[in-house]
């Protein structure tokens, strides 16, 4: 099976916006693989330069890993070698380790890190988590900075040192000097992603830090607002950008911001606002109410 060579993967991935897709479940909670699929379908119209199965917005924390290795394998064949797909690694080392070796069997071209969970940890039990992981893999491995993964700049410089194939940096942590530091320290050694939740916010300050490119989960239910949003941010074209965030972010946010755990539910309340239902999010996530679907739905009725 072909793969996307390792440092292919990074330049790859800074050239255009970055999809993370819902995870299609039925009522009963169980994955649905034709929505999914049909999901992924409607979306492929639009360019876009990596696709993350299963990630945050793609519930992947709530995926066990035999679910994880069917969504990723569904990704990778209905995306058909358009644009490189990443596979999740979660959890601990071991089942970290499994999961991306599952990845490159099932044909994925990369990995997106997730933090451990749980546990607390320091640096140096980060670079070994980070080590083994990357050690196990062939594929182009994207760090995810977040939660009890952050990391400061000297850990990043010691983890792509001692590993080739750590392509990425995803930051979901959003302190500017810690960012700053990094891409001082790392320079192109590693593609900047800007990955907190509802990117878009930051999307112009990450720019300016050196993230090209950030994760779009908005892209899944309003693709053409977000593809025009990260061009207006690209052409550093802050009249659209202010636009943009004033129309539809800014208030999108305060009802994001209304429950914990909205950040990924709200955007199945988006797919079924543009009539194409993603089923219910799994606990722990709560859905949002009927009234909270019907503001959004006016929301995303303002910019169709
Ligand atoms: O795994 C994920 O879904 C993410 O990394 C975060 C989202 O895509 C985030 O950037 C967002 O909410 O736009």
């Amino acid at each position: 099976m072909s793969h996307l060579p390792a440092a292919d993967l990074g330049p790859a991935l800074g050239r255009g916006l970055l999809s993370f897709p819902v995870t299609h479940f039925r009522a009963d909670l169980s994955f649905d693989e034709a929505a999914y699929r049909d999901h992924l379908a409607w979306l492929s119209r639009y360019e876009v330069a990596g696709l993350f199965a299963a990630g945050g917005t793609g519930e992947g924390f709530s995926l066990t890993t035999a679910e994880i290795d069917r969504v990723v394998r569904a990704a990778v064949s209905e995306v058909d070698g358009r644009v490189p797909v990443l596979a999740p690694a979660s959890a601990g080392t071991a089942t970290a380790v499994e999961q991306a070796r599952a990845a490159e069997a099932a044909g994925a071209d990369g990995i997106l890190l997730f933090p451990p969970y749980l546990t607390e940890a320091g640096q140096d039990g980060l670079i070994e988590h980070v080590a083994a992981v990357c050690g196990a893999t062939s594929l182009g491995v994207v760090f995810y900075n977040r939660a009890n993964a952050a990391c400061g700049d000297v850990t990043v410089a010691r983890m792509a040192e001692r590993c080739p194939n750590l392509v990425g940096f995803k930051d979901g942590v959003g302190n500017i000097e810690t960012m700053t530091r990094i891409v001082a320290r790392l320079g192109d050694r590693l593609t900047y992603i800007g990955g907190l939740p509802t990117a878009e916010t930051f999307a112009p300050a990450y720019q300016a830090l050196g993230a090209t490119t950030y994760s779009s989960a908005i892209f899944n239910f309003v693709p053409e607002f977000a593809l025009e949003f990260y061009r207006a941010v690209r052409a550093n074209d802050r009249g659209t950008v202010q636009r943009h965030l004033r129309e539809f972010l800014l208030p999108y946010l305060d009802l994001r911001d209304r429950h914990k755990g909205y950040a990924v539910s709200i955007i199945k309340a988006g797919l079924a606002a543009v009539n194409r239902p993603a089923g219910p999010v799994r606990p722990p996530l709560t859905g949002l109410t009927d009234a909270e679907l019907a503001e959004l739905t006016g929301l995303v009725n303002k910019i169709a």
